[in-house]
């Protein structure tokens, strides 16, 4: 096994609930290689944000702990970098500006700030619109800016919470290509929350399915093929991967599978197991 960046073990949180407090986690436990790409995914509701939560260090497990290059930093911030569901652009700052706020909180002056994100937005097909809005952007564009805001930060970790969650199918497509090329060429230690499996199985070096509420680790799923893939042509090895999340998730059932596509998205049904594991 490699070099484990981040390490989640045996994590419990219960949160407040109508009629007393509710187990939203349940012994989790992750282990994420640095370099490494994950996906989270899971039934709704089941604590995946919870869980990113949990690793940012903005909400303190009842038990279990977080582990930094084997430093416990269970319940701290500071190792790694957010980026909510929602874009939270700020919409009087420009683009530049909204991603220097990623470097002016770690107490960078606002001019230093916004000649290293200059250099950064190129990278993130920004540039020409370094000095626009956010309300002038596509939603397509939004995304890469809050994106940037994160990768700015330069923290070990980037935790992404269904970062493409709001947009449509197309502008998701051309996103998901180009985070996984620009993944490809930066090597972040990601671990990112997404429903999307096709998504997951297209970045992620493993996919976790999370249980139910209260979740556990159900299985990791080994994604094989090489970096960049591309959403619309994947490998035979990562389509069966596809399958088995999307079985494991009940999507799929025993008359889909084998050989069957799964919702006219050309996944063939599951032939041989993948590299997953149980915990
Ligand atoms: N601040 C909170 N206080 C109390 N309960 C909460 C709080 N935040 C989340 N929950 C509950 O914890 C459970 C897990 O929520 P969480 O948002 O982590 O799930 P999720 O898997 O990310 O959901 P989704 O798939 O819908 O995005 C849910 O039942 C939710 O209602």
């Amino acid at each position: 096994m490699g070099d484990a960046l981040l390490q989640v073990r045996d994590v419990h949180l219960a949160l407040p609930a109508p009629g007393g407090p509710r187990a939203v986690l349940a012994g989790v436990d992750l282990r994420v290689e640095r370099g490494s790409f994950t996906c989270v995914v899971g039934p709704s509701g089941c604590g995946k944000s919870t869980l990113l939560g949990v690793v940012a260090g903005l909400r303190h497990p009842d038990r279990g702990q977080v582990l930094l290059d084997g430093r416990d930093v269970t319940g701290t911030t500071g190792h790694a970098a957010w980026m909510p569901q929602d874009d939270l652009l700020l919409e009087w700052r420009t683009v530049v500006d909204n991603v220097a706020l990623g470097l002016q909180v770690q107490g960078l002056r606002r001019r230093e700030a916004r000649a290293r994100v200059r250099d950064l937005l190129a990278g993130f097909g920004l540039a020409e619109h370094a000095d626009a809005r956010p309300s002038e952007l596509s939603g397509g564009l939004r995304q890469r800016a809050a994106l940037a805001r994160t990768v700015v930060q330069g923290r070990d970790v980037l935790l992404l919470d269904e970062p493409f969650g709001a947009l449509d199918a197309l502008t998701r497509l051309h996103l998901q290509r180009w985070l996984a090329a620009t993944w490809a060429a930066h090597r972040w230690t990601v671990v990112m929350v997404t429903h999307d499996v096709r998504e997951a199985v297209t970045l992620a070096d493993e996919v976790v399915r999370l249980s139910d509420r209260p979740a556990r680790v159900a299985v990791r799923h080994v994604v094989d093929d090489p970096h960049p893939r591309h959403p619309a042509a994947l490998g035979a090895g990562t389509r069966r991967v596809e399958a088995e999340v999307l079985a494991g998730l009940g999507v799929l059932d025993g008359q889909d599978a084998p050989g069957a596509p799964v919702g006219g998205r050309g996944t063939p049904g599951v032939r041989a197991p993948s590299r997953a594991s149980t915990p």
